[in-house]
């Protein structure tokens, strides 16, 4: 289990100015973060622009040191024992960076395979391994540089799983790739989760990736976690529901005290607007009040005209917390 506990960084940057006077700057990035990944669960983190993410992930993966506070991965210390936890850890960014152009995908592998110790035929069968599970056996010999943007990221996720980490960091995975290609690389990441038990951290600017693979979500503003549940939750907790719009031809006095009565009973909001089809009537609620809502209309004499649920997605919810946050 990666465990996060209480965890502070402050970056402190030295300016020099001219050439005597220097100014000393401190960056507060990550305030008391406490966070946990067990094996088996892809944990998504979002957050804004400067949030603290990719601060955590160092701290996690070794490339960085807390200020204070401990970061456990399986007991061991990423610090004290950083030789042992870079072992089980790797990490997996978007984009184009992390590979040598000028040499072959499996020249690639055999470098990052020798930084882990590894030698002779375990890292040649591993690396065939590999090639073929990325789908690059035919384009093993070819220089990177004549590689497409998507051979590129299989071959970083190829890099990732050299060591066959027991956890992975994934920041921006998917990172400008086309939608087929970023579709399979989820289903991968799936794979390698559910079938052979890694545990996932995972950041992504594409919410729906978030929604569609987190088991759970840490949302990261100004170096603090703000909140954290399973997508499905914070959907609900941030947007307070599903919205039910019902278009009638007409709303009489029955329908309108029946309405309220029933908006008080369940501390609803409602708001009424007018479409082309009729009268909009848009009712959001914690609870699912769409049978209640229609035996009112049946029961007021009213036409139902159309009805239909608008499901928020997280990216809803995110835009939501922004506008509050920000
Ligand atoms: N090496 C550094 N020196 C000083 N400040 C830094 C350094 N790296 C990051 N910061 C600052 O720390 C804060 C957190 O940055 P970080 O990159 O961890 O956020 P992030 O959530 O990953 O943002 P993004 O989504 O933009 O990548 C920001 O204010 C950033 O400017």
């Amino acid at each position: 289990m990666i465990k996060v506990e209480q965890v502070y960084k402050t970056y402190i940057n030295k300016h020099r100015n001219f050439l005597f006077f220097s100014e000393t700057r401190q960056t507060e990035a990550v305030c008391g973060v406490d966070l946990y990944v067990n094996p088996g669960e892809i944990v998504g983190l979002l957050g804004m622009n400067g949030a603290g993410k990719t601060t955590l992930i160092k701290m996690m993966s070794t490339l960085l040191s807390p200020t204070s506070g401990t970061i456990t991965i399986d007991g061991m210390d990423v610090v004290k024992d950083a030789l042992k936890v870079k072992s089980i850890v790797n990490m997996i960014a978007g984009g184009e960076r992390m590979l040598y152009f000028r040499l072959t995908g499996r020249q690639n592998l055999e470098y990052f395979g020798n930084l882990y110790g590894l030698r002779g035929s375990l890292l040649k069968d591993r690396i065939n391994y590999l090639l073929s599970k990325v789908g690059l056996e035919k384009a093993a010999d070819t220089p990177v540089e004549r590689y497409s943007k998507g051979m590129k990221q299989r071959l970083q996720i190829a890099r990732g799983l050299i060591n066959d980490p027991k956890y992975l960091f994934l920041d921006e995975p998917t990172l400008g790739l086309d939608v087929s290609v970023a579709k399979r690389l989820r289903e991968f990441v799936q794979e390698l989760v559910h079938r052979e038990g890694k545990g996932i951290v995972l950041t992504s600017h594409y919410l729906e990736e978030i929604e569609e693979l987190c088991d759970r979500v840490y949302i990261a503003n100004n170096g603090r976690i703000i909140m954290h549940d399973t997508p499905k939750n914070l959907v609900f907790n941030i947007t307070h529901g599903n919205v039910l719009n019902i278009v009638v031809p007409e709303i009489n006095d029955k329908l309108n005290n029946n309405l309220r009565t029933l908006i008080e009973l369940h501390n609803a909001n409602i708001e009424i607007s007018s479409n082309e089809e009729g009268i909009l009537i848009s009712i959001k609620s914690k609870k699912d009040i769409t049978t209640e809502v229609v035996q009112t209309i049946y029961n007021s004499n009213v036409n139902l005209i159309s009805l239909y649920i608008e499901k928020p997605k997280l990216e809803d919810a995110i835009l939501q917390l922004e506008n509050g946050v920000a």
